[in-house]
């Protein structure tokens, strides 16, 4: 992601003034406050076993940020903690996408129905490039967690699959004797996410608090 959120942040009104990998933040040494003087916002897309130690060195320099690795979800408590305690602004989302957010609202609109429906099972899959560490995907956990919490109790059989260079593809469905309900987000490349991801830096740059990128992204609804 590292790249893509380089090339466009121009877009954004960004200039990209520091970048850390793990040749420059080893044991997270990159994290100073010399190095973080005049950051706006920093955007955190590493890997799961890098991100907490990461994200909490970005609280106590209080500097606003987008977390958008996945994997590290369990520890979502300690980090929201971290950040209020420092008065730091934090975005964090497992996809940053559009559409995977309005398809998530599909998703839980489709479980409020179906949980009344016992004719029907559930399957929630996805498929990713092969390079991806983590499965199931951020993204398909937290599909199957918004449906649990649209009061779908049924088993929700979870698979993924790892293959070449896939974006990233999250599929749910519901099948009975009768038929198929199949519902389906396809990324088509990868800048999807940069640009939400990007959209969340520049918001959390001006503003306070710890948001989920949905927060943002629909805070002013739909009129119906
Ligand atoms: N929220 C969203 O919308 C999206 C989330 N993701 C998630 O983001 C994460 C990263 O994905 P992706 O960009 O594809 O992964 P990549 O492996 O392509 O890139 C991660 C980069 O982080 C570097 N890195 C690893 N550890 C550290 C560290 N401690 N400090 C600094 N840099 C480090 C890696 O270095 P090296 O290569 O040398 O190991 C690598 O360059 C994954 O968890 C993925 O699931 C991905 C896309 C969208
Ligand atoms: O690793 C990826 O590539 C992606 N990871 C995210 C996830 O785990 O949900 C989001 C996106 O699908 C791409």
């Amino acid at each position: 992601m590292g790249k893509m959120l380089e090339r466009l942040a121009p877009e954004y009104g960004f200039e990209v003034t520091l970048i850390l990998d793990i040749h420059n933040n080893v044991n997270g040494s990159g994290f100073t406050a010399e190095n973080f003087r005049d950051v706006h916002a920093a955007i955190e897309f590493t890997a799961p076993d890098a991100a907490v130690a990461n994200l909490e060195k970005l609280a106590v320099l209080r500097v606003p940020t987008v977390a958008g690795t996945t994997g590290w979800f369990g520890q979502l408590d300690h980090v929201r903690q971290l950040f209020e305690n420092n008065h730091a602004g934090l975005v964090y989302s497992p996809n940053y996408s559009i559409g995977v957010n309005i398809f998530q609202r599909i998703v839980t609109e489709a479980a409020v129905w179906m949980q009344q429906q016992p004719a029907y099972e559930a399957w929630a899959w996805e498929l990713h490039h092969s390079a991806k560490k983590d499965a199931p995907s951020g993204t398909l956990l937290k599909l199957v967690e918004g449906m649990r919490a649209a009061g779908y109790h049924n088993h929700v059989d979870v698979a993924s699959n790892r293959a070449g260079a896939v974006p990233g593809t999250h599929e749910i469905g519901f099948d009975s004797a009768a038929d198929t309900i199949t519902l389906r987000h396809t990324a088509r490349s990868r800048e999807g996410f940069a640009r939400g991801a990007l959209h969340a830096a520049k918001w959390i740059a001006a503003n306070k608090g710890v948001h989920e990128f949905s927060e943002i992204l629909f805070s002013s609804e739909p009129q119906s």
